[in-house]
């Protein structure tokens, strides 16, 4: 420190002094074990100038270890070190009687990070002496208002961390936060939620596949061998959920079982970062960042990087190796997949219909009947509509050519680019794009018949109905109501009426009915079969590479979901009685902005790969608010791995509050971005001797995204409520900025996570901060941002904003957070880490250190 203090003042040297002051030569296992014990005191001269470093304060006298463990002085000119060739000297180091060499030490010149820039004013952000207004403890997490922790958010939210702050305002008041970290039962139960679907799925398919019928021998093998492969990914999955169910009312993964293959889709260190500002004269405030580990693959490792570069490249080869399958592109295959999904959701809810409606004949009621009949044929109309696409006719054709037997015999020239013919018991050549096979004996129009029937029979339901309510009425007018002329009812009459019209809607409706059941099965198994053939092709090609690949993006979008689900609940919660908010929810949906850490350098390039495709992949989920009808307010998650519905539950006085259409079930959208921006050592290497393309692109790419979900906004909002908006901010001001702050490429722009932070919050979205664990960078990055907008927004005396910084990080809750993680109360920091972070990224000294992470 008061080396620091000293060089501050020399103008123009400091910056070579700073980096002077630690890294000196120290990497060699005996000097680093021992450096601590050792008081390595070399002077350092400025000019005449001599500046003594010393971890010794030169006011105190030494510690009574010092005589055992002081190895040896040694002294140099700066000025020397920085004109030597090599920006190296390698000095002696003597007894502190300057008699004996007892070894020799490197002095080199290091530039780190910004400290190249100049800015060199402290190694970390600590103001010594200056402690913090105030910061005390609480056990109880309720909040300055006592308010905001609803029983029912603490069903979802556990063992929570508070803290109390005082810091004075600029008007020399006091202003009182309350900080507070809880991690989330949601951490476990999403992903449990998650493997059972994917088994349920995975189960389904497998089924499917092997009533696939009969195939000829290179299919069938295909087919055997496929099966094998998916049979052992069920069972893994089976045994993953198994060992996750023994975990009960585990809320919190450990950074340290990061790397744990039963703990793999549970998210690292998830937590809600709450701030709670009560400030004068200013309304409460709540600000909300989820933190998190970047969801990654850890137990798969990323040496062969992340799931950004292997889908790639895995799409790439599979479309080029035209060899024993066809290729369909991604977009079909997901097609395929949601057509079944669709065939499966849709036949029994026809079939239901269908049998109330049968139901109504047998009850005699011409309003029930019109009410049965009105359902089944909006279902059924979904369920042909659902056939109506070009895949399912390629894909029938594939799999006819597939069958024994079913060799073709001449190509057709392809229709278009996505229909080529591909001989099937060969090896097709190479193709580019889809490559389903043609074929000149194959009968298209039978599926036309086929699929047409439904229609016609359901056509022909109609007209029954019609002609038997026509009747009816016209019966019951000609029998006089079945009232005699004095306007008694003639009951004898009217019993055997109805009696024998009765039986006679049954009996004449059972059997259309069941012409309709036949011709829906007959559609269903056709169509089926084909698009299973679809996934085969899919599944054939480098059969365990693709199945690794699918358990890599389960695992990643596990701990994805987990984060987006935990964040949307309590945005729901806290956001419950705010008008524009719910409006906005249900006609534009919710931003959710991720904000990485992550370097682009070595293994963090492939967790930076698996976050963004990640991230990415939260577009397929949709919520869906209910009433909770009980106790149990967990989340149910449904669909499959193209689409999911996340369905939230809300106690009956809370989802009273809610907009008719978002009670009725409304399917609410989300929208997620990601931003990233290095600040560890490791950025410094990647941006001196590395690539940091895959960050510049990932911002570029989701920049579009905020300005599709901004535009979006303004057209979906309410015009009053745009005008009122943009009167109060400027986004648009924002938005430039942030594309500016982009394109530059100025290293460790923070400024991009700071401007998509607060593009986030006035549009009211979710916050998500990560790193590789959520602990130590993540821990830098949401004290810095609570500190910013205890500036920005709420006055915070200028004065006081380091102490804030230093207070929260020395004493806050992210303290606790490391400690909960490796049983260690220090930021795995060291200093040659720190001098490459940006300055507000740095904590105070005495709080990092060397850990066992
Ligand atoms: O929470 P993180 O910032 O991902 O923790 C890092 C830390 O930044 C780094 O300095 C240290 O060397 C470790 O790699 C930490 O990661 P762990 O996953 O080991 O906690």
């Amino acid at each position: 420190c008061s080396l620091r203090e000293q060089l501050s003042s020399v103008h123009g040297i400091t910056f070579s002094i700073t980096a002077l002051a630690f890294p000196l030569k120290l990497n060699e296992g005996y000097f680093l074990k021992t450096v601590k014990v050792i008081h390595l005191n070399p002077h350092i001269y400025i000019g005449d100038k001599e500046i003594r470093t010393s971890v010794i304060p030169e006011h105190k006298d030494p510690p009574p270890e010092v005589g055992r463990s002081f190895l040896g002085y040694a002294s140099f000119k700066v000025g020397e070190l920085l004109k030597s060739k090599e920006q190296l000297l390698s000095l002696s180091l003597r007894t502190s009687d300057g008699g004996r060499v007892v070894g020799t030490i490197e002095v080199r010149v290091l530039k780190m990070g910004e400290i190249e820039d100049g800015d060199t004013d402290h190694i970390t952000t600590d103001v010594q002496g200056q402690k913090c207004a105030l910061v005390y403890e609480c056990t109880a997490p309720e909040s300055v208002s006592g308010k905001d922790n609803s029983p029912f958010l603490s069903t979802v939210l556990k063992n929570p961390v508070c803290k109390l702050y005082r810091f004075p305002t600029s008007d020399n008041k006091w202003m009182r936060i309350r900080e507070q970290m809880s991690e989330s039962i949601l951490s476990f139960h999403i992903p449990k939620e998650l493997i059972s679907l994917h088994i349920k799925e995975d189960l389904c398919r497998n089924q499917e596949l092997k009533e696939l019928g009969e195939l000829s021998p290179h299919w069938d093998n295909l087919r055997k061998s496929v099966l094998t492969h998916c049979d052992q990914m069920v069972t893994m999955y089976q045994d993953i959920l198994t060992e996750l169910s023994k975990e009960t009312g585990s809320s919190f993964k450990s950074s340290s079982s990061k790397g744990e293959k039963t703990l793999e889709f549970v998210p690292i260190n998830l937590h809600l970062q709450r701030m709670h500002v009560h400030s004068p004269q200013l309304k409460d405030a709540l600000y909300d960042v989820i933190t998190v580990g970047a969801p990654a693959a850890h137990f798969q490792g990323f040496k062969n990087g992340g799931l950004r570069k292997l889908l790639h490249r895995f799409e790439t080869e599979r479309r080029n190796t035209g060899y024993q399958f066809i290729y369909y592109s991604p977009e079909n295959t997901a097609k395929a997949k949601e057509v079944l999904s669709n065939i499966n959701q849709l036949q029994p809810l026809v079939a239901t219909h269908a049998d109330l409606l049968l139901n109504s004949a047998s009850q005699h009621s011409p309003d029930s009947l019109k009410n049965s009949l009105k359902m089944l044929s909006e279902k059924t109309e979904l369920f042909v509509h659902a056939f109506k696409d070009q895949l399912v006719r390629s894909a029938l054709l594939a799999l006819y050519t597939a069958r024994p037997g079913g060799i073709l015999k001449k190509s057709t020239s392809p229709k278009d680019s996505a229909e080529e013919s591909s001989p099937q018991d060969q090896p097709p050549p190479m193709r580019r794009q889809d490559s389903i096979p043609h074929h000149s004996d194959y009968d298209e129009e039978e599926w036309d018949r086929v699929w047409a029937n439904v229609g016609k029979s359901l056509n022909c339901i109609i007209a029954a109905v019609d002609k038997l309510i026509e009747r009816d009425c016209s019966s019951e007018e000609g029998a006089g109501g079945g009232r005699s002329k004095d306007g008694e009812k003639d009951l004898s009459l009217e019993d055997s009426t109805a009696s024998h019209t009765r039986e006679d809607w049954y009996e004449q409706l059972q059997p259309l009915i069941l012409t309709l059941k036949e011709c829906m099965g007959e559609v269903v198994s056709r169509a089926k079969q084909s698009l299973t053939f679809v996934l085969l092709q899919e599944l054939a090609y480098s059969l365990p590479q693709c199945l690794m690949l699918t358990l890599r993006r389960d695992i990643v979008f596990s701990q994805a979901l987990a984060g987006l689900v935990c964040g949307f609940i309590i945005k729901l919660h806290t956001s419950l009685r705010d008008p524009d908010f719910l409006q906005q929810l249900g006609s534009v949906g919710l931003m959710v902005q991720y904000e990485g850490l992550l370097s682009t350098y070595s293994d963090e390039i492939g967790m930076l790969e698996d976050m963004a495709v990640g991230i990415s992949d939260l577009k397929k989920v949709a919520f869906k608010i209910i009433e909770a009808k009980s106790n149990d307010v967990l989340p149910v998650i449904t669909g499959r791995r193209e689409h999911y519905v996340v369905e939230v539950k809300l106690p009956a006085t809370m989802f009273e509050l809610l907009p008719l259409q978002i009670k009725e079930g409304q399917l609410l959208h989300v929208y997620p971005v990601l931003f990233n921006v290095g600040i560890n050592e490791q950025q410094t290497l990647a941006e001196r001797f590395g690539d940091v393309s895959l960050q510049e692109s990932i911002n570029q790419e989701n920049f579009e995204l905020v300005k599709e979900y901004y535009s979006t906004f303004l057209e979906k909002m309410p015009p009053d409520y745009i005008s009122h908006f943009q009167e109060q901010n400027d986004l648009q001001g924002l938005l430039d900025n942030l594309h500016q702050n982009i394109q530059v490429k100025k290293r460790k722009n923070v400024e991009i996570m700071w401007l998509a932070a607060t593009i986030c919050r006035k549009l009211n979205g979710i916050r998500f901060t990560c790193c590789k664990s959520a602990k130590d960078r993540t821990s830098m990055s949401v004290t810095l941002e609570q500190c910013s907008i205890l500036r920005d927004e709420h006055q915070l005396h200028k004065d006081f904003f380091i102490r804030a910084l230093d207070c929260m990080r020395r004493e806050g809750c992210r303290i606790e957070n490391v400690l909960k993680n490796i049983k260690c109360r220090k930021y795995a920091f060291n200093m040659l880490q720190l001098m490459a972070f940006p300055k507000y990224y740095r904590p105070p000294e005495g709080t990092y250190g060397k850990a066992d992470t």
